[in-house]
């Protein structure tokens, strides 16, 4: 089968970072996957077909028994191969060199990589020959074991104080491998070598937005043929473009289920509706099933036992309308890739689960309705360039996220409909706010979250004992790592004030200065 574009593929050890990786290299417009180094054996990389392979670092050491390997017949492909940290250290200890852990080896942090006396063009931009000997350049580094003897064929192009063997290069064979990430931030010219891989690599930068639509319309036209199509539609962004996307393929045999849980936000429900009825015509179930979710809500208050039973009610309500509408046989949702990533270790892929997200973790085995997910692939911020190709109206577009099981997670502990109403409230001021000081597109996320405890106030001279709220607010590029926004004293004062003057039940509020991680963006 030939590919409609060339595809590089990750093979992931377990680092933290790895999606990292597959960022870098789509904003190079090249289409890469993650799988896991225990998912891919021979008959896989044959089917995937990749034009290049990256493996990524991972917390094991090469010298443990049973540490992971790359898959047997990588090697030879004949493709280029980037090897990061574990990566490195793997591809050294399967091809004749030698690992090492111990002491005096460990570098976490910044840390500074020297060039030596050769060059390859995979360090194109790197090391300006007018910086002569001076000539360094930052990186980042997490480990603890190091590379004590280099492969056959390797030679050395970088060194660093504690990894005398930090960028390597077997040219012959287009194998590079190096200590550092190249993946994150920290390496400033991180993209640059990543963008020197491919280009070594022979990718054309053919992965673009507009390629991406062809070929999704195309896929689902495949995939569903004459069947009808139900579509769980939140208003949010991601649902919205699968919507549009898929309403763009398939018409009228796609009908959307927007699912009211009495778990959003004030006003949303009629927004949503009016917006779709109205602008684009689409056929729209406002499924009113508040009472039956907030029911089997009560009492509970773990996180995942709430994601959890939300997924499955919302199953349960797809199910009803898939039923109803003629006999839908397929359920379109808005997953991303990302959410895809994150419910790999599920199923025993390398890296620890966090949360369920509704989704993915939450779906039932057995849910009798196969999947339309033409957003699986890509990241939020390609979403919304996806939305923008597509024609979306640009404050739609720029809408921030709200998860799908929504207040039921910004309201840590037991859920009643009086702190719902409460949140619902205190959460329009907040964004309210937020709007009037023109700041809402510099943040990814703003929310209120309701805490589980009251506290002792007092206003107009009497006692109060009410709840306490906490305000959060973050910006990110995809929702995986994010930082606190920093509102000025004034804007919180004033916020508040506010939020206690107006909403009924609030005394107190608190601004969440935590960053993802060790945070994530949602309380639960
Ligand atoms: N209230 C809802 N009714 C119907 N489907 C929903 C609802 N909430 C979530 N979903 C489904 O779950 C998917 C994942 O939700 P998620 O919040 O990640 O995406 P979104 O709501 O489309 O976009 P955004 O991330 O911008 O909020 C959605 O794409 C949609 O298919
Ligand atoms: O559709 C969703 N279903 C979920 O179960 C879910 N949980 C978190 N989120 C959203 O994902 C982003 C990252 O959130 P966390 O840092 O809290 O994991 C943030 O944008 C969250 O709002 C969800 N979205
Ligand atoms: N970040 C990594 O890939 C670490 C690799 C290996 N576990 C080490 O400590 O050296
Ligand atoms: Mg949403």
């Amino acid at each position: 089968m030939t590919q409609a574009h060339d595809r590089l593929l990750i093979i992931d050890f377990g680092s933290q970072v790895t999606q990292l990786i597959a960022r870098r290299l789509r904003e190079l417009n090249v289409y890469c996957e993650i799988h896991p180094f225990n998912r891919v054996d021979e008959a896989f990389l044959k089917a995937f077909a990749p034009k290049a392979v990256i493996f990524s670092g991972g917390p094991a050491s090469v010298y443990q028994e049973n540490a992971p390997m790359p898959p047997k017949g990588v090697f030879d492909l004949g493709v280029p191969i980037l090897g990061i940290c574990y990566g490195q250290q793997v591809m050294m200890h399967c091809l004749g060199g030698h690992v090492e852990g111990g002491h005096g080896t460990a570098e976490f942090g910044r840390a500074f990589v020297t060039p030596t006396e050769l060059t390859h063009p995979v360090l194109a931009g790197w090391f300006p020959p007018e910086d002569g000997p001076q000539a360094r350049e930052q990186v980042w580094m997490s480990h603890g074991d190091h590379v004590s003897k280099l492969a056959p064929g390797f030679q050395v192009l970088g060194t660093s104080p504690n990894a005398p063997f930090a960028i390597t290069a077997d040219p012959a064979r287009h194998f590079y491998a190096v200590q550092f990430h190249p993946e994150v931030h920290h390496t400033p010219k991180g993209g640059r070598l990543y963008e020197n891989f491919v280009k070594l690599a022979g990718f054309k930068g053919d992965w673009t937005m507009g390629a991406y639509r062809e070929e999704a319309i195309r896929k689902i036209r495949e995939q569903v043929g004459d069947q009808k199509v139900i579509c769980g539609l939140s208003g949010g962004v991601d649902s919205s473009v699968a919507a549009v996307l898929i309403h763009e393929a398939i018409g009228d045999q796609l009908t959307c289920v927007f699912v009211d849980h009495g778990l959003l936000r004030l006003g949303e429900a009629e927004q949503v509706v009016t917006m779709f009825r109205d602008h684009y015509h689409m056929p729209l179930i406002h499924a009113d099933e508040s009472d039956l979710f907030l029911t089997a809500l009560e009492g509970v208050s773990d996180p995942e036992v709430k994601r959890k039973t939300i997924g499955k009610l919302f199953i349960d309500v797809f199910q009803k309308h898939a039923a109803e509408v003629g006999g839908a046989t397929f359920l379109a949702q808005g997953t991303l890739y990302p959410d895809v990533i994150e419910s790999v270790s599920f199923s025993g892929g390398p890296s620890v689960t966090i949360k369920s997200h509704h989704n993915v973790g939450g779906l039932p085995e057995k849910m009798g309705l196969k999947l339309v997910e033409p957003l699986r692939e890509l990241f939020k911020d390609e979403v919304r360039a996806l939305g923008r190709e597509l024609g979306l109206p640009p404050g739609f577009i720029g809408r921030h996220p709200f998860p799908g099981p929504g207040l039921a997670i910004r309201c840590p502990g037991e859920i009643t409909r009086e702190k719902l109403d409460i949140l619902r409230q205190a959460d329009a001021v907040y964004i309210d706010q937020i709007r009037k000081h023109g700041l809402y597109d510099e943040i990814w996320q703003a929310f209120a979250a309701i805490l589980p405890m009251r506290t002792v106030g007092v206003m107009g001279d009497g006692r109060t004992y009410d709840y306490a709220l906490a305000l959060r607010a973050v910006t990110s590029v995809d929702g995986m790592t994010a930082d606190y926004y920093p509102f000025t004293h004034d804007f919180l004062g004033e916020t508040a004030t506010r939020i206690i003057n107006e909403v009924k039940g609030v005394n107190r509020v608190f601004y969440d200065c935590t960053s993802k991680p060790p945070g994530t963006i949602e309380l639960e």
